[in-house]
């Protein structure tokens, strides 16, 4: 299988993915859980689970370079083949991005290219769309740019508050990360060097 690294904060994405790396149709196995926050409940998840965790703390670096070279090591150290960052809001340096390009994964709680950045459940609502979502993309040096693997649409109801339009994002995040790791673990979908997705239709 395909060994995974997870970053993580509260860790719900972790929890929908560790759920699917159980299943025997799974193609990835999750090795590492990372944060860069100690004892976020991500971390307590992956513990419960018996999954290895390991903290790299950005405040302890006196440079991204050096941050990003600590979390370099920790896959390498893993033999990681593939990261998916939940919750990770920190910019990686163009040289680790360059080196992990094809293989990491982000999710965004809205409809890329729509609403990037942070806070994009709200700037849904406030530019009064009636249908928002998640996507799950290859992590590029452009921030939220980079090729989309899955996306997947919600409604907004006239009734939604930043909280219950985000749990109804959450949800759908839930079964558009699981689906996006299987179609990349499994070879299904793979990055081109000039950062564009070949679907390979045979797999
Ligand atoms: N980038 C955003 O950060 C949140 C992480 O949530 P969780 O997986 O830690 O619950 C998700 O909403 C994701 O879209």
């Amino acid at each position: 299988p395909i060994t995974l690294a997870l970053w993580c904060l509260t860790g719900t994405n972790l929890q929908a993915l560790m759920e699917q790396v159980k299943k025997p149709s799974s193609s990835a196995e999750i090795v590492v859980v990372i944060s860069n926050r100690p004892g976020v409940m991500g971390l307590k998840r992956a513990s419960m689970a018996g999954i290895q965790t390991r903290v790299v703390d950005h405040k302890l670096y006196g440079s991204r370079a050096e941050f990003d070279g600590t979390i370099d090591k920790v896959l390498e150290e893993f033999g990681v083949e593939l990261v998916c960052l939940a919750g990770f809001m920190r910019i990686l340096t163009g040289p680790f991005v360059r080196k992990w390009s094809g293989k990491m994964l982000n999710i965004h709680p809205s409809l890329l290219p729509s609403f990037k950045g942070v806070n994009a459940q709200k700037q849904a609502l406030q530019a009064g769309v009636r249908v928002t979502g998640c996507t799950v993309h290859f992590v590029a040096e452009e921030v939220d740019a980079g090729a989309i693997v899955v996306q997947e649409a919600v409604p907004i109801l006239v009734t939604d508050t930043e909280d219950s339009l985000s749990e109804r994002i959450r949800e759908a995040e839930h079964r558009a990360f699981p689906a996006a790791l299987e179609l990349v673990g499994s070879g299904a979908v793979k990055l081109r060097d000039d950062g564009r997705i070949v679907w390979n239709q045979s797999v």
